[in-house]
């Protein structure tokens, strides 16, 4: 854990019933450790997803894959029903990733790093896979590239 984080900070100290933040706290505990997962996983996800945007920088294929990522939405969908949790969240939150993944490879392409600037026009032209509500099928994103 780092050194300058207070698992108990809270605004609710001083006035919650001493028991009752004990089993706050002890909630959130796991919380925590989730959280703390879920960064980890994402760096694992994103040197993989790294890998790929430099196999496609070298072969000049384009940053983007429309047919695999309707596949992937498709595929957590379903997940997320069958995980009792809720598949509009579960999509945004792969377009979301998917976004950030097309930003660093097309950085790639462009001979950059993943820390190009979110404001550079490549970055622009990238269709916003944030988007998703009505009318706004993420399968047809535009994802061009
Ligand atoms: C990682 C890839 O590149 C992009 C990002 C994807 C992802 O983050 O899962 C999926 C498809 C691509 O649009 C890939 O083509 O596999």
């Amino acid at each position: 854990m780092s050194p300058d984080y207070d698992p108990h900070a809270s605004s609710l100290t001083g006035r919650t019933d001493p028991e009752v933040l004990a089993e706050l706290y002890a909630i959130r505990g796991s919380i925590d450790n989730i959280d703390a997962s879920l960064v980890y996983l994402l760096a694992e996800r994103f040197k993989f997803t790294q890998r790929v945007g430099a196999l496609k920088a070298r072969h000049e294929l384009p940053p983007s894959d429309p047919g695999r990522e309707a596949a992937q939405i498709e595929r957590l969908h379903r997940l997320a029903i069958e995980a009792d949790l809720e598949p509009a969240f579960a999509e945004k939150f792969l377009n979301f990733i998917i976004a950030e993944v097309i930003r660093h490879h097309r950085a790639l392409a462009a001979g950059a790093g993943p820390e190009a600037p979110a404001g550079d026009p490549a970055a622009d032209a990238a269709p916003d896979r944030t988007r998703t509500d009505a009318g706004d099928d993420p399968r047809r994103g535009g994802a061009d590239a």
